[in-house]
């Protein structure tokens, strides 16, 4: 049987201030740190261990791999990042209060916003300072490669591709995978591993640095998918991520 680890990012600070992120690159805060330090640790304590490991080129899921690894005693492992595995670019939201939003356009709308499959926020302009079509570390793709805003549906479209080039080829050669990423890039997995209907997919939150492990069989289909440790505590730390968009 085939096994992955997935983690969402340690809180950061933007999550703490409650704004809108996307692919802006904010630090961990401290409450992020403890928790990326209390999965390595559970990761350890239950006997993981891990072969290669995929991160986004986002400090907030750099950090909090070098965090889990450290508590593992693994920072030695190989490292892939990867901008394919970076959170959902949330366009011209970035940097707004999902509350305040709420209040401005209704509850209705930021749940289109955050969680519907194909309804994009309003995009960033090209020459946004915001945007990142002058940040280094994108020099390697084409101007129209680097998003401007995207829906859940533009997210499943680069990390789908990534899944099947780099990553389940990994997982099949019997290598053991740990993966760092962001509450939509890690939806946009799970939607495409598990099937999860359009509409369905409304309703799915990700914890912030809590283990999630998949199953596969030999082929690997999906056979289950759980979270490390409490898992009441991670059902209600999903919650509150959904009660992020409240007025
Ligand atoms: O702001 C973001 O980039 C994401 C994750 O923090 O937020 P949301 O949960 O609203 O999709």
């Amino acid at each position: 049987m085939h096994k992955l680890v997935l983690i969402r990012h340690g809180e950061s600070t933007w999550n703490l201030e409650n704004r809108f992120t996307g692919w802006t690159d904010v630090d961990l805060t401290p409450t992020g740190v403890s928790q990326a330090i209390a999965a390595g640790r559970l990761l350890r304590d239950e006997g993981w261990d891990f072969d290669l490991c995929f991160t986004s080129v986002l400090k907030r899921a750099i950090h909090t791999l070098w965090y889990v690894l450290d508590e593992m005693d693994r920072t030695w492992l190989p490292v892939v990042k990867d901008w394919r595995l970076n959170e959902r670019h949330y366009g011209a939201l970035q940097g707004l209060n999902k509350a305040d939003m709420a209040r401005q356009y209704g509850e209705q709308q930021v749940l289109l916003w955050r969680r519907s499959y194909d309804v994009p926020p309003p995009a960033l302009t090209p020459d946004d300072p915001r945007g990142q079509r002058h940040d280094r570390r994108y020099a390697h793709l084409a101007p129209e490669q680097i998003p401007l805003t995207e829906c859940l549906k533009d997210t499943v479209a680069r990390v789908v591709p990534y899944w099947n080039e780099a990553i389940a080829p990994a997982i099949r050669s019997g290598q053991r995978v740990l993966i760092s990423a962001h509450g939509n890039s890690i939806r946009a997995l799970i939607k495409h591993l598990d099937g999860i209907s359009d509409t369905d997919i409304v309703n799915l939150n990700i914890p912030n640095g809590v283990p999630l492990v998949y199953e596969f069989d030999a082929e690997l289909r999906p056979l289950r998918r759980y979270y490390l440790g409490d898992a009441a505590a991670a059902e209600a730390a999903a919650a509150a991520v959904a009660r992020q968009g409240r007025a």
